[in-house]
């Protein structure tokens, strides 16, 4: 199963949750690990239109079953935003200290009752219906979403995982997300909670693959 992301960080942590889902006879690879294809804009309205093009089109280069997540943080005091645009909200995709940095000015004057914010992952599983070369089989789409509800501090705490981590406190803890343990970090979060949810259209999968 190919996993369309070019985030090492988010793939490591695609990886984890279905390491620990246990799935046998599954084995996800990276974009790295596949010739290079047009990749196409992300450039939907919401995670879920960009989650299913980022698998629709890895899975129309490889023929392989593709998994993508599309995530972002929504904040409360900025209607939403950066939501889909949360990897370029400062204007170089993936630039995390310039995004986290950016978005402690936009709310330097909002007062901690005004902080509410959430993350979002839409995950999208795409794969053919029968064993059929891509430009004849029939897609099957599945998409799951999760949420992780918090607040954004005003200064960023905590090393681990990426993006806006340091600067996301979830609801119910003392620490940011990224002072988590991966462990701790995959039972709450949005993406966990999202591939959770595909965890039995997985393991589906992976047993028609080994009855061939
Ligand atoms: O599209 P791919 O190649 O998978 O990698 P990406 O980093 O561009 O991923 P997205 O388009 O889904 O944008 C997600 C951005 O939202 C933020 N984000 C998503 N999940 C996060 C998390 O668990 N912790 C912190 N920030 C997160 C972070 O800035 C990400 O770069
Ligand atoms: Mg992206």
């Amino acid at each position: 199963m190919l996993v369309a992301s070019r985030n090492a960080k988010k793939l490591a942590e695609l990886r984890r949750v279905l390491d620990s889902a246990g799935i046998d006879g599954i084995e996800p690879i990276g974009l790295d690990e596949v010739p290079d294809f047009p990749e196409e804009p992300e450039d939907g309205a919401t995670f879920k239109d960009n989650a299913l093009i980022k698998a629709r089109s890895g899975w129309k280069a490889t023929g392989l079953a593709c998994l993508a997540d599309d995530s972002g943080l929504a904040v409360d005091a900025l209607n939403g935003m950066p939501g889909v645009l949360s990897a370029r909200w400062a204007g170089r995709h993936g630039d995390d200290a310039a995004n986290n940095a950016l978005l402690l000015a936009q709310l330097s004057d909002v007062p901690d009752e005004r902080r509410g914010a959430a993350f979002f992952s839409s995950c999208a599983l795409v794969y053919s219906a029968r064993d059929s070369a891509p430009s004849t089989a029939t897609l099957m789409t599945r998409v799951a979403e999760g949420r992780w509800a918090g607040q954004v501090l005003r200064e960023p705490r905590g090393e681990r995982g990426f993006g806006y981590d340091p600067l996301f406190l979830p609801e119910g803890s003392d620490r940011s997300a990224a002072e988590l343990t991966a462990e701790e970090k995959d039972a709450d979060s949005h993406r966990g909670r999202a591939l959770r949810a595909l965890v039995p259209a997985l393991r589906e999968l992976a047993e028609r693959g080994m009855r061939r």
